[in-house]
């Protein structure tokens, strides 16, 4: 597995740092508010779960699984959602907690379906941005790395599947795309 990475983008110390620190301010930011965090699956588990063990306020937790990727390193551009909530969101304060967002169709539509759901409000957390190849108008809330355009893998990211399990995030080699 690791002689399929050709570089490594973040290290898992850096990984660590960075979600301890959004913790801590998300912490602050939703004081009081009790909110519901949404876990985006499957890429957003292991983000998901270091950061609400470095949030200190009440929070609750849900889960939403979401695909539209496959076994491309392009999306389909159709999201597809797999699992639902258990929990209605009317009334709640949601953050939904994102591993990457790229084209942004699979926020955008999220989004979309939260406020049509009567969230009082919808806010986003993602631990990458990819700016470069937006081809939504979206921005996160908060954020911890903006990356280059490439196709990452590790810390809950996958390749077809694959290298989820990485502890640190890194660019695969080439030749082992097939887009
Ligand atoms: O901004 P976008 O271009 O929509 O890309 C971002 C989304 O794509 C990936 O999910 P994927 O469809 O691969 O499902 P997965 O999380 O199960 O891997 C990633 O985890 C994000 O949810
Ligand atoms: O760079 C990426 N890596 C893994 N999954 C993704 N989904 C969108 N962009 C990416
Ligand atoms: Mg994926």
């Amino acid at each position: 597995m690791l002689n399929d990475i050709q570089e490594v983008l973040i290290t898992e110390e850096e990984l660590k740092a960075k979600v301890k620190e959004l913790g801590e301010l998300l912490s602050r930011e939703y004081e009081g508010r009790n909110p519901l965090v949404i876990c985006v699956l499957k890429g957003a588990f292991m983000f998901m779960s270091d950061l609400v063990k470095s949030m200190t306020v009440p929070l609750e937790v849900d889960f939403m699984a979401v695909s539209s990727y496959g076994k491309s390193t392009r999306s389909s551009g159709e999201v597809k959602i797999i699992k639902d909530l258990d929990t209605p969101v009317e009334g709640r304060h949601v953050l939904i907690v994102e591993d990457i967002i790229d084209s942004g169709l699979t926020l955008s539509y999220l989004i979309d379906v939260l406020e049509r759901r009567n969230a009082l409000s919808v806010q986003i957390v993602a631990l990458f941005d990819k700016p470069g190849r937006r081809t939504v108008d979206l921005e996160p809330d908060y954020k911890g790395f903006t990356i280059p355009d490439a196709f990452i893998v590790g810390y809950g990211l996958d390749y077809s599947e694959r290298y989820r399990n990485l502890p640190f995030v890194g660019v695969l080699k080439p030749e082992l795309y097939s887009h």
